[in-house]
């Protein structure tokens, strides 16, 4: 696939930005263990990205837990609790959102996140998440009526931007296949920095470019300025 030049950059925030996706399966597998049930990589991949509600929906029916959503949901958050606020930024993420922003590339973050899990993953970040234009935050934001692989969260995010950018011209960095597919939906580019237990083979040829880590990226590659060291 060619790339295009592009003038805004939206990024994803769970397994992207911050190192959350091993604290969500931790989490998760701690509500799972009294019923003997593995939250495998197979079923996580489905969910990851999506809105909570939709995501705890799935997880309750594939794994037959004979618990309420509201219960899974207390549990859950009561892991969260303990967990996210020690989260800490995935390598690259900080240098590349400062070099954009130095630059004065807009940028924002799309997430499947609801406010007040953004606010305990966040609460020791403040100072980079008040670097981006916006945050959109799907799982309970009004306007977002359908979550990732639906397109809506990623245009949402781009009519944002005061200049209500055309979806060619954003550049979107994801690492779940879920947001990869909304963001193509979109019509946007879109960076895929899987996890190791990915098969990349799922997304090879069928996204702009891989990477192992943002710390590979280079700006200029997509007309973005490039790294001064
Ligand atoms: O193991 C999981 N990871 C991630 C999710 C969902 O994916 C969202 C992360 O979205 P994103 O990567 O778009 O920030 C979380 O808020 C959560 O709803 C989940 O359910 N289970
Ligand atoms: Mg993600």
């Amino acid at each position: 696939m060619a790339n295009k030049n592009v003038s805004h950059v939206i990024f994803d925030m769970d397994g992207l930005l911050l190192d959350t996706e091993r604290l969500y399966t931790e989490a998760i597998q701690n509500v799972c263990d009294p019923f003997n049930k593995k939250y495998t990589w197979e079923l996580k991949q489905k969910v990851m990205g999506k809105k909570e509600s939709e995501s705890v929906k799935i997880i309750i029916e594939e794994l037959n837990l004979p618990i309420p959503d509201k219960q899974f949901l207390e549990e859950v958050h009561q892991q969260y609790n303990i967990l996210f606020p020690a989260v800490e930024l995935l390598p690259g993420a900080d240098k590349l959102v400062r070099h954009l922003h130095k630059h004065n590339i807009p940028i924002a973050v799309v997430t499947g996140s609801d406010t007040a899990s953004f606010e305990l993953k966040s609460q020791n970040h403040k100072a980079f998440f008040s670097l981006f234009h916006h945050l959109v935050l799907t799982g309970d934001d009004p306007e977002v009526r359908h979550g990732k692989p639906a397109p809506d969260p990623y245009l949402i995010g781009a009519r944002r931007f005061d200049d209500g950018v055309e979806p060619s011209k954003v550049l979107v960095f994801e690492d779940a296949v879920n947001g990869v597919e909304s963001a193509h939906a979109a019509g946007m580019q879109c960076i895929w920095v899987p996890h190791r237990e990915h098969d990349r083979a799922i997304l090879e040829g069928k996204t702009e470019l891989i990477l192992n880590s943002l710390v590979e990226f280079k700006p200029e590659e997509f007309g973005l300025p490039a790294f001064e060291s």
